[in-house]
């Protein structure tokens, strides 16, 4: 697997870049194969996503929403008016300014046990993906926080080891809410392509760390 580090010299330029990438992985996609399965985490990148993308579709041909399923990398279990929910934000922030019909998002079901949801989505994404032993993504875009986590999974926590499940609950969250489900590694590994995505001064240390640069400034 290739990996590429880029830094750029502020978050409106971050943005633009993300959104160009992400629409012209789109229109390849989309001519390739007919659709774009994107996933999507929460947090930060909903507003960021939610400023660039509009324009960045409109700019690049052949990136056709409406042939896009969405899902979510990990959810909140919150309802979907509350300022938590992932679905909710991308509902009102994002899709609200695409024409419809729009893409289709593939969203948590809510109401159910944390243990429940995440055995309904997991299911749910197979469906989406037939024939395939584990679903293939085009591109997941994960986000990181300050403390290194991605998706619902949390440095130290016993999910990282999960073989099994493509999608498990969380019910000890140390960033609130508690309860959440999230893509598990063997998922998130089986995507075509994955993009972090990590803005501001509190996310350079664990960013650094983990990447081992030692010279921050000469990074390309
Ligand atoms: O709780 C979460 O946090 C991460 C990082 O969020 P950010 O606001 O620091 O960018 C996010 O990627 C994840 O989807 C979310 O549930």
């Amino acid at each position: 697997m290739m990996a590429a580090v880029s830094v750029f010299p502020s978050q409106a330029e971050l943005g633009a870049a993300l959104a160009r990438s992400v629409a012209e992985a789109a229109a390849q996609a989309v001519a390739s194969s007919g659709r774009f399965t994107l996933g999507l985490s929460g947090g930060s990148l909903v507003a960021l996503l939610a400023r660039e993308l509009p324009p960045a579709l409109r700019a690049v041909p052949g990136a056709e929403p409406s042939r896009w399923l969405l899902a979510l990398c990990d959810e909140r279990l919150v309802p979907l008016e509350d300022p938590d929910s992932t679905e909710g934000a991308y509902r009102s922030q994002l899709l609200s300014q695409l024409p419809p019909p729009g893409p289709q998002l593939l969203g948590v079901s809510l109401g159910l046990a944390p243990a429940e949801a995440a055995k309904d989505y997991e299911e749910r994404l197979r469906q989406a993906f037939p024939g395939s032993e584990i679903p293939q993504f085009d591109l997941l875009l994960l986000g990181v926080g300050p403390d290194g986590h991605t998706c619902s999974l949390f440095p130290g926590h016993a999910l990282l080891q999960e073989q099994n499940s493509l999608i498990s609950p969380v019910l000890d969250s140390p960033k609130p809410p508690a309860r959440r489900v999230t893509m598990t590694l063997p998922l998130i590994n089986s995507s075509r392509s994955v993009l972090i995505v990590a803005t501001g001064d509190s996310k350079a240390p664990v960013i650094k760390g983990k990447l081992g640069i030692l010279d921050w400034d000469k990074l390309e």
